[in-house]
C-alpha cells in the first residue's frame, strides 16, 4: 500500500510523503491503515523501535484534520515535544498549523485553540484540562506516544488518568496509542476500545548477542571474533571493532548504556582514547569547534570534561548536562561526528539517536526497595537494544551485552535475548498517584460523589486490568480522608466538593501533600513570628514521615528512565494557565501586607518547598551530614515547621537533604557562579536549572496559597521567589553559560551593550573575557575592546576605582569567586 492509495489525507500530503521516500507503507503501517487508523478508528500499535510508528500517528492526525478535526500528540518528555513539533511542522505548507505546549514553551490558550495539531507532555495536558482549556473539547484525535510508560510508577498514572478524562470529555475521540513491544498490548487495546496492531517487523535486521571471551555470540548462532587486548576492556574492544568496520564507506558508531552518571563519564573518558586515534583531520577540526560550543554553553567541570571527550570523538549523556549540551551531543552523533556516546538509560526513552552497535554494559541497578543491585526489566533493556541500526545508513544493527563467564552469558541470553518483554501494569492504585488525581478529578467536575469518582476510575487501565475495584476503592477512601482532613475537599452525604483552596491546589498542579506541607509551614511561620521566631523554631519538634534511606554515593547518581530524569523533566511543569488574575490579587494583598520587612527568610522558604514531594532533593553524600548538621543549628531559627530531632535518623537526614537543596537555591539567588555551585553540590548544569525551575514554580504556588489563605507573608514569599528568578534574568539567558561568563559578568556585558552570544562572538571574545578577568582592566578598556562606547556608560571607573571594585568584589562574591575584579559596578 502506498500513501497515494489513501483518500483521507489532506491534498498534497500523499505526494509529499512519497517524495520523502515513503513509497510503500511498512507492514505495521499497512496493518494500522487496514484497522482504520486513517478513518478515525482507535488503534494500539505495539511494534519495535524504528518501524515507523510516527507515520501511523501522522496518518491518523492528518486525516482527522482533513475531516475538520483537531489532534493532540502526547509525548513523555519535553525534549521529545520540540523534536516532534519540528517534525510535524513540515505539514504547515499544506495549511496545517502546529503548536507545542510544554513548561518551556508558554503558549496562550487562544493561540493553541487555533492550531490543528498540538504537541504536549502528559503533565501539560493534565494541567490544561484542570485549568479548563476550552479547545480540549474540540479534539477529535489523540496520540499517546510511548504508551507503555503507563507502567512507570512516577508518571504513568498521569497519562492513564489524562487519557481517561479525554475520552470522557469526548466519547467519539479517536485514540492512537504507540507502544514498544510489550507482553500484553491486547490489554492496553481492550482498555482503549482500540484495534490492536502487533508486529515484530523491523526495517533493519537487529542482531542481539553477548560478548564473552574473544567473540560475540549472536542469537542466530553465528559468532563474530572481537578479541580483547591485554589490559583492554570489552567495551573498548567492541567500540573499536565497530569503528574499524566500513560498510558502504561508513564506519560504525556505538551507543553504550551504563548505570550511573559517573560511569557514563568515566567510560566516555576511556573510550575517547579509542575514537581519537580513528579521526581524520576534517573530523578533528569539526570536533574542536563542537567542543568549544559545549564549553561556551556552561562553565562547569562537567562541561569541561564533556568538551574534552567530544574533542576526541566520544561523549557522555545524562540528566546533569544542560539541554543545549544534550542536543549538541545528539546532533553530532546523528551526523556521525561523535563516534560513541556513553549514556544513562534516559537516552533510550525515545530520542532519536540510532547507532550501528548498542552495548548494554550495565544491566543491573541499585534498588532501594529490594536492596542491592537488581537486573533491569527486559522491556527496558529491549528499548536500549532497539536503538541499534540506523535506517538508511546501516545494513543491520547489533545489540550486545557483556559476560565475563559462561554462566552470566547463559543468564543474559535467557533474561534479555530470548525473553519476551514484561506486561505493562497500571500503577494507579497507589496513594501518591491517587492523592493528586482524585483532587483534580473532583475539582474539575469529572466526579461529584464517591460513587461517581469510582465510576470514573473504572475507565482506567487499572480497573480494566484487575477487574477488581476493591483495592482502588480502599486507596481512594484513604485519599478522600486525607484530602478532607487537609481541607481540600468537603464531603457531605456522599457528595464531594473541592474547597476554594482545593481548587487552587489542583490548578497549580501541586501534589496535595506538597500544598499541605507548604500551608502548615507558612501558618507555623506566621504564628512563630507572632511569638518569637527563634524560640518557636526549636520547640515542638515532631517526627516527619520517613524519607529516603541512605543510598551509596555512586548509586545516588544513577538516573534511570523511571527516576529523576523523567520526573525532573515533566514533574515540575509550571502551570502559568492557573489563576491568570492571581498576579493582580497578589498585588493587592501585598499592598495590604503592611509589614515593616520580611519575617520569613528566603532560606526558610527554600527549605519549605525543598521538602515537599514535588522537589527532588539533593542527596546527602558522604561527609555532607556533618556540614549540614552544623548549618542546621546555625540557621535553625529560619526553618518553617517542626524540625525533627537528630535522633529521628531518617527524618533528620531528609531535613538536612532539603537544607542542602535550599542552600543551592540560596547560592543561586546570590548569583554565585554556576561553576562554584556545581562543584559545591556535586551536580551538573542540568541539575541546577532543574532545581531552580522547580523552586520558581513552587514558590509561585506558595505565593498564591499565602494570598488565598490571607496569610500575612505574601511579600516575604514574593521576595524569595524573585530572588530565585532574578538569579538569571531572562534577558541574560543567552549570555550566561558562555565560557567564562557567569550571571554577574553577563549583566556587565549586557549593560555594556553586548546582549547576545552572537554579539559577543562578533566582538573579540578572548579580549572581552580577558578584560573581564584581568585585575588591571577597566570597564572603559572592555568597552574599547568590544569597539563600543555607550554614552550612558560615561563616568565608568578609572583604573583606580576598578581596583577598589576588585577588593570589594572579593567580599561581595564576585563572579568567579576568586576575588578578582569583574569590571566594577556600573549601576
Ligand atoms: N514506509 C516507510 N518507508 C520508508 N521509510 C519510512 C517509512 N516509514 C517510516 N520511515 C522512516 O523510518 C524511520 C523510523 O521511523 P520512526 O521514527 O517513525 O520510527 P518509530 O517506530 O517511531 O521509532 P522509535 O520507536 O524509535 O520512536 C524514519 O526515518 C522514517 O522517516
Amino acid at each position: 500500500m502506498r500513501p497515494s492509495d489513501l483518500s483521507t489525507l489532506p491534498d498534497g500530503v500523499p505526494e509529499a510523503l512519497e517524495a520523502e521516500g515513503i513509497e510503500e507503507f511498512y507492514p505495521p503501517q499497512t496493518a494500522a491503515v487496514e484497522a482504520g487508523v486513517a478513518d478515525g478508528e482507535s488503534v494500539v500499535a505495539s511494534v519495535p523501535t524504528a518501524s515507523g510508528k510516527t507515520l501511523i500517528a501522522e496518518l491518523a492526525m492528518l486525516s482527522s484534520v482533513a475531516r475538520g478535526g483537531k489532534a493532540l500528540y502526547i509525548v513523555p518528555l519535553r525534549a521529545l515535544a520540540s523534536e516532534k513539533k519540528t517534525e510535524f511542522e513540515r505539514w504547515e505548507r499544506f495549511g496545517i498549523d502546529v503548536g507545542v505546549s510544554t513548561g518551556n514553551y508558554q503558549s496562550d490558550g487562544e493561540w493553541l485553540a487555533s492550531r490543528d495539531i498540538i504537541v504536549a507532555t502528559s503533565e501539560k495536558v493534565d494541567s490544561l484540562i484542570r485549568n479548563g482549556a476550552p479547545w480540549v473539547n474540540d479534539l477529535t484525535c489523540v496520540v499517546a506516544d510511548e504508551v507503555h510508560l503507563v507502567d512507570d510508577g512516577g508518571r504513568g498514572p498521569t497519562l492513564e488518568v489524562t487519557l481517561a478524562k479525554l475520552r470522557k470529555i469526548n466519547r467519539d475521540l479517536q485514540v492512537v496509542a504507540l507502544s514498544a513491544t510489550v507482553g500484553n498490548a491486547d490489554e492496553v487495546a481492550d482498555w482503549l476500545d482500540a484495534a490492536l496492531v502487533e508486529s515484530d517487523w523491523r526495517p533493519i535486521e537487529l542482531k542481539m548477542g553477548v560478548h564473552y571471551g574473544n567473540a560475540v555470540n549472536f542469537d542466530d548462532g553465528s559468532q563474530r571474533e572481537v578479541p580483547v587486548g591485554n589490559g583492554q576492556k570489552q567495551t573498548a574492544a567492541l567500540v573499536a571493532d565497530a569503528l574499524d568496520e566500513e560498510v558502504d564507506g561508513q564506519r560504525g558508531s556505538s551507543l553504550v548504556f551504563v548505570s550511573s552518571r559517573r560511569n557514563a563519564e568515566s567510560a566516555a573518558r576511556r573510550l575517547a582514547g579509542v575514537t581519537e586515534s580513528r579521526l581524520d583531520p576534517d573530523e578533528q577540526a569539526a570536533l574542536e569547534e563542537l567542543a568549544a560550543d559545549i564549553r561556551d554553553d556552561s562553565d562547569t567541570d562537567t562541561s569541561e570534561d564533556l568538551a574534552d571527550c567530544v574533542r576526541d570523538g566520544a561523549a557522555f549523556h545524562h540528566a546533569g548536562l544542560s539541554a543545549t549540551q544534550r542536543s549538541l551531543v545528539e546532533d553530532a552523533f546523528r551526523d556521525r561526528l561523535v563516534k560513541c556516546i556513553c549514556a544513562t538509560p534516559t537516552l533510550a526513552a525515545g530520542v532519536n539517536t540510532p547507532a550501528r552497535r548498542v552495548v548494554v554494559r550495565d544491566w543491573k541497578r541499585y534498588d532501594g526497595e529490594f536492596g542491592g543491585m537488581q537486573p533491569l526489566d527486559t522491556l527496558e533493556v529491549h528499548q536500549m537494544m532497539g536503538r541499534a541500526g540506523r535506517p538508511g545508513l546501516d545494513p543491520y544493527g547489533e545489540a550486545l551485552l557483556l559476560a565475563t563467564d559462561r554462566d552470566t552469558m547463559d543468564e543474559l541470553f535467557e533474561r534479555y535475548v530470548w525473553a519476551e518483554p514484561e506486561d505493562v501494569r497500571s500503577k494507579l492504585a497507589a496513594e501518591p498517584a491517587l492523592r493528586t488525581h482524585v483532587l483534580a478529578t473532583v475539582a474539575s467536575g469529572f466526579a461529584t460523589t464517591r460513587d461517581g469518582l469510582l465510576e470514573f476510575l473504572d475507565r482506567t487501565l487499572y480497573a480494566s486490568q484487575t477487574g477488581d475495584d476493591s483495592r482502588l476503592a480502599a486507596v481512594t477512601d484513604r485519599v478522600l480522608e486525607y484530602l478532607e482532613a487537609n481541607e481540600f475537599l468537603e464531603r457531605d452525604d456522599g457528595s464531594l466538593t473541592a474547597t476554594g483552596i482545593g481548587h487552587t491546589v489542583s490548578r497549580l498542579y501541586l501534589d496535595p501533600m506538597s500544598a499541605a506541607e507548604i500551608i502548615d509551614g507558612l501558618r507555623e511561620g506566621v504564628e512563630s513570628d507572632d511569638d518569637d521566631a527563634a524560640a518557636a523554631a526549636t520547640a515542638n519538634r515532631r517526627s516527619r514521615a520517613a524519607g529516603d534511606a541512605e543510598v551509596p554515593e555512586d548509586i545516588a547518581d544513577a538516573d534511570f528512565v523511571t527516576g529523576n530524569d523523567l520526573l525532573d523533566d515533566g514533574g515540575g511543569e509550571r502551570t502559568d494557565d492557573a489563576g491568570g488574575d492571581a498576579e493582580e490579587a497578589v498585588e493587592s494583598a501585598a499592598a495590604a501586607d503592611g509589614d515593616d520587612g520580611p519575617t520569613l527568610s528566603p532560606l526558610g522558604l527554600y527549605h519549605l518547598v525543598a521538602r515537599t514531594p514535588d522537589m527532588y532533593q539533593l542527596y546527602l553524600k558522604s561527609g555532607d551530614r556533618a556540614t549540614y548538621e552544623e548549618q542546621f543549628y546555625e540557621r535553625e531559627a529560619e526553618f518553617l515547621g517542626h524540625a525533627p530531632s537528630e535522633f529521628e535518623d531518617v527524618a533528620f537526614e531528609d531535613w538536612l537533604a532539603a537544607l542542602k537543596t535550599a542552600r543551592l537555591l540560596e547560592d543561586w539567588a546570590s548569583e554565585l557562579d554556576e561553576d562554584t555551585i556545581a562543584e559545591r553540590y556535586g551536580v551538573g548544569p542540568g541539575d541546577i536549572r532543574g532545581k531552580v525551575d522547580t523552586a520558581e514554580w513552587l514558590l509561585g504556588a506558595t505565593e498564591q496559597l499565602a494570598n488565598e489563605l490571607d496569610l500575612d507573608v505574601v511579600l516575604d514569599v514574593r521576595e524569595a521567589r524573585k530572588r530565585v528568578e532574578d538569579g538569571v534574568h531572562e534577558e541574560l539567558l543567552d549570555l550566561v553559560g558562555v565560557r567564562g561568563v557567569g550571571r554577574k559578568r553577563a549583566r556587565r556585558l549586557f549593560e555594556a551593550g553586548i546582549e547576545t552570544r552572537a554579539e559577543l562572538r562578533e566582538a573579540d571574545k578572548s579580549v572581552v573575557l580577558g578584560a573581564l578577568r584581568g585585575r588591571e582592566q577597566t570597564a572603559e578598556n572592555v568597552l574599547k575592546a568590544v569597539g563600543r562606547q555607550d554614552p550612558s556608560m560615561e563616568g565608568v571607573e578609572t583604573d583606580a576605582s576598578a581596583s577598589a571594585a576588585a577588593t570589594a568584589g572579593s567580599e561581595s562574591g564576585d563572579d568567579d569567586g576568586s576575588g578578582q575584579a569583574t569590571f566594577g559596578d556600573f549601576s
